[in-house]
């Protein structure tokens, strides 16, 4: 049935009349409502406006250039990635004390307890060093640190170690000792000016190498595990970015670097750990029946190493990816030159922590590791005075205290109990 025109009116009439009778029964907000959600609003745009500049703005272009600018004459501006790992953070103390500039790089990631490295920072940052929290994988956040700052050296430290561990998360290694160490070169070459780089090979690199002591001129074409082929890959993407785009390069091939403010993952730490909490430790032996043994060399030795190439590294030649002229590139093997028995090391630490070791000999599992590690060190003594001077002994004493001092507070250990340790 068709509806009349007065009886529609009157519908729209009777719904305006609703409409009027709810918006007059609404409540308006009160003053102090309003107040509050001003409020409330503030408060939403000053952590937004903080977060960004905390990540992009004026202020933290500032922080960086602060934290990298060189306080000697003729100092060096280092960015050192990984800065808030082991010898990453030993070697940014060691530089900022000498008066060059540093700016650290790190994404703290848990492959091992982030704790440490976050009091590694800490530590640091009573050092006005700056650590950038980032991954080497972001371009566009290496494109902006090599905007706001000139370096004029790179110490690239960052890498997922360990030898065992390339088992269980392999990709970790390709993401970060090869894609990241591409991302890496590609922002140092486009850099203008472009900088130096020093960075971390490894002994593992010499895989199944039965010449010894193991030197640079020895071939390396049998790497026992991933991580070993990842930091082999390293040294020829090295040798190709300065053969293409005039970058200097030095790897430095580390040799189990053991001391205070150390990687957990390693066994001298995690020996440590068993030993005082009275668990089994399990020491390998060759499938032979032989001692496994390490060229375990100390962190001290090591920032002088790192430090000494550094400081003879060439400029690059090239300028925003054009080659000008050919470049250096340089390999050094930094360890001890005297390889320790793992049985050595696990009795050395009893001594120190006065605590038998509940000690398990088995042969050697297929996990990557290597029998024997022994460094000719003669390439970087020739060229940077490389020398060093820390036995097993003396260099496991000062991690020993440090341990105590770090972890004691936090575990609670009894200070009589480790008096002279603590
Ligand atoms: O020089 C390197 O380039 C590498 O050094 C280090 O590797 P490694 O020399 O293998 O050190 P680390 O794990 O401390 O094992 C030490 C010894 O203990 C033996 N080992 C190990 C574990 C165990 O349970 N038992 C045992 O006997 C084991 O067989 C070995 O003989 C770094 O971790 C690595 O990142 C890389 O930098």
């Amino acid at each position: 049935m068709a509806s009349s025109p007065d009886s529609s009116k009157s519908t729209k009439v009777g719904r305006y009349n609703s409409y009027v009778r709810r918006v007059n029964s609404t409540k308006l907000p009160n003053t102090s409502s309003i107040i509050f959600f001003l409020f409330v609003l503030l408060i939403l745009v000053s952590l937004y406006a903080l977060s960004a500049s905390s990540f992009n703005g004026g202020s933290w272009n500032n922080q960086i250039r602060l934290s990298a600018a060189p306080r000697r004459p003729n100092g060096m501006s280092v960015l050192v990635t990984g800065a808030a790992g082991f010898i990453g953070s030993h070697c940014s103390l060691a530089l900022k004390k000498r008066g060059d500039g540093v700016l650290g790089l790190d994404n703290f990631n848990s492959y091992y307890d982030p704790s440490l490295k976050r009091a590694r920072q800490d530590l640091l940052s009573k050092h006005r060093i700056l650590i950038v929290e980032g991954d080497l994988n972001d371009a566009s956040l290496l494109a902006t640190l090599f905007h706001v700052v000139s370096f004029s050296h790179v110490l690239h430290l960052a890498a997922q170690a360990g030898v065992r561990y390339a088992m269980q998360n392999p990709l970790s290694y390709v993401s970060s000792n090869i894609a990241g160490f591409v991302n890496l070169l590609e922002a140092s070459k486009n850099a203008h000016p472009q900088p130096s780089i020093v960075w971390a090979s490894s002994s593992s690199v010499y895989g199944l190498n039965t010449l010894n002591p193991f030197s640079e001129l020895h071939p390396t074409d049998h790497p026992a595990s991933l991580y070993a082929a990842t930091k082999k890959a390293g040294e020829a993407i090295a040798h190709s970015y300065n053969h293409i785009y005039g970058l200097s390069l030095t790897g430095l091939r580390f040799f189990t670097v053991y001391g205070p403010w150390g990687r957990p993952d390693m066994a001298y730490f995690f020996f440590t750990k068993s030993i005082l909490q009275g668990k089994p430790i399990h020491v390998y032996q060759t499938l032979d029946g032989n001692e496994v043994a390490r060229d375990f060399t100390y962190i001290d030795d090591i920032v002088k190493g790192c430090l000494g190439a550094l400081d003879t590294a060439e400029k690059s030649t090239g300028t925003s990816a054009q080659k000008r002229g050919p470049a250096q590139l340089r390999l050094y093997n930094l360890g001890n030159t005297s390889p320790v028995p793992v049985g050595k090391l696990v009795s050395i630490l009893e001594t120190l922590l006065k605590v038998k070791a509940k000690k398990h000999v088995i042969k050697m599992p297929p996990n990557g590791d290597v029998p024997f590690t022994h460094a000719n060190v003669s390439f970087a003594a020739r060229d940077f005075g490389y020398k060093p001077t820390t036995d097993l002994t003396t260099g496991l004493t000062k991690f020993v205290h440090w341990y105590a001092a770090y972890y004691g507070p936090r575990l609670g250990l009894e200070k009589d109990k480790h008096s002279d340790l603590v």
